[in-house]
């Protein structure tokens, strides 16, 4: 579904990553740890689409995202939805947040709907709300939300145009149990719906509670990818053992 290859990136003279390859299917969940500051955002950004690594290539659905034309590039990027660790969300009510991913409403469509007396919300508004559990508050207004309610909404936004690709950079590293508990669900159906998705985060429990693969990301890049229960019971890398023991120290 969606491809990192030999994929490099350096700001300055610091250098992130070199060669790293990684790849997330259709339906499945691949988590990213690895230490503070080793560059998960910055490998989610060129998953995003929106930084072009200095090296490598980022392909999705088997087409180079860098190799065609900035408006297809534009339709693809919409085809990868991202949550951030901070939630963004616009001065307006949870429901209208969340369509916002849908861009297919206009001052227009809401004249004829509510000529026609339709309902004032999408179904896909309303599902991605249900799936975040947030439905009753979909009139209320965003900045009345506590925090962990916003990043549901953020989620429930992504959710809402049917990705094929979720990227979430620490999405409940903020966040209570009973929230994080939540998005962890929201990943669930994520999957069940098909979409690949991307979980950054220094949680390593958090990895191993929802990720199908589990991709170490270490100073010297990806050490070891592989089956969520084989990194975490049995890794052959060394450096991914002693990062799982907690001995690695940065
Ligand atoms: N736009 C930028 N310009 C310069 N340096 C940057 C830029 N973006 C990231 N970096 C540097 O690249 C390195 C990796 O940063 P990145 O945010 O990707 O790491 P991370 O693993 O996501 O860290 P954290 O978990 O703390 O968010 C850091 O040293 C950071 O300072």
């Amino acid at each position: 579904m969606l491809r990192a290859t030999d994929i490099s990136q350096s700001f300055g003279d610091e250098d992130v990553f070199e060669n790293l390859s990684i790849e997330v299917d259709a339906g499945e969940v691949l988590g990213v740890i690895g230490p503070s500051g080793v560059g998960k955002t910055t490998l989610l950004r060129a998953l995003a689409l929106s930084l072009e690594p200095d090296a490598g290539t980022v392909a999705l659905g088997g087409t180079d995202t860098w190799a065609v034309e900035e408006s297809d590039r534009l339709a693809m990027r919409r085809r990868v939805g991202m949550v951030f660790q901070e939630p963004s969300l616009f001065d307006a009510s949870v429901g209208r947040n969340v369509e916002y991913g849908l861009r297919v409403r206009s001052p227009w469509t809401d004249r004829i709907a509510a000529a026609l007396g339709l309902a004032d919300t999408p179904d896909a508004v309303r599902e991605s709300l249900d799936v975040v559990g947030l439905t009753e508050k979909t009139n209320q207004h965003a900045d009345s939300l506590s925090g962990g309610e916003a990043q549901r909404v953020s989620f429930a936004r992504a959710l809402a145009y049917d990705p094929d690709v979720l990227l979430l950079d620490e999405p409940t590293s903020d966040l209570d149990p009973r929230n994080t508990a939540v998005i962890e669900e929201a990943i669930d159906e994520a999957r069940n719906r098909g979409i690949g998705v991307v979980v950054a985060t220094h949680d390593m429990h958090q990895a191993e509670r929802v990720a199908d693969r589990v991709a170490v990301l270490l100073d010297e890049g990806i050490t070891e990818v592989g089956p969520t229960n084989v990194i975490f019971e049995d890794p052959s890398d060394e450096r991914t053992r002693k990062f799982i023991a907690g001995e690695l120290v940065y």
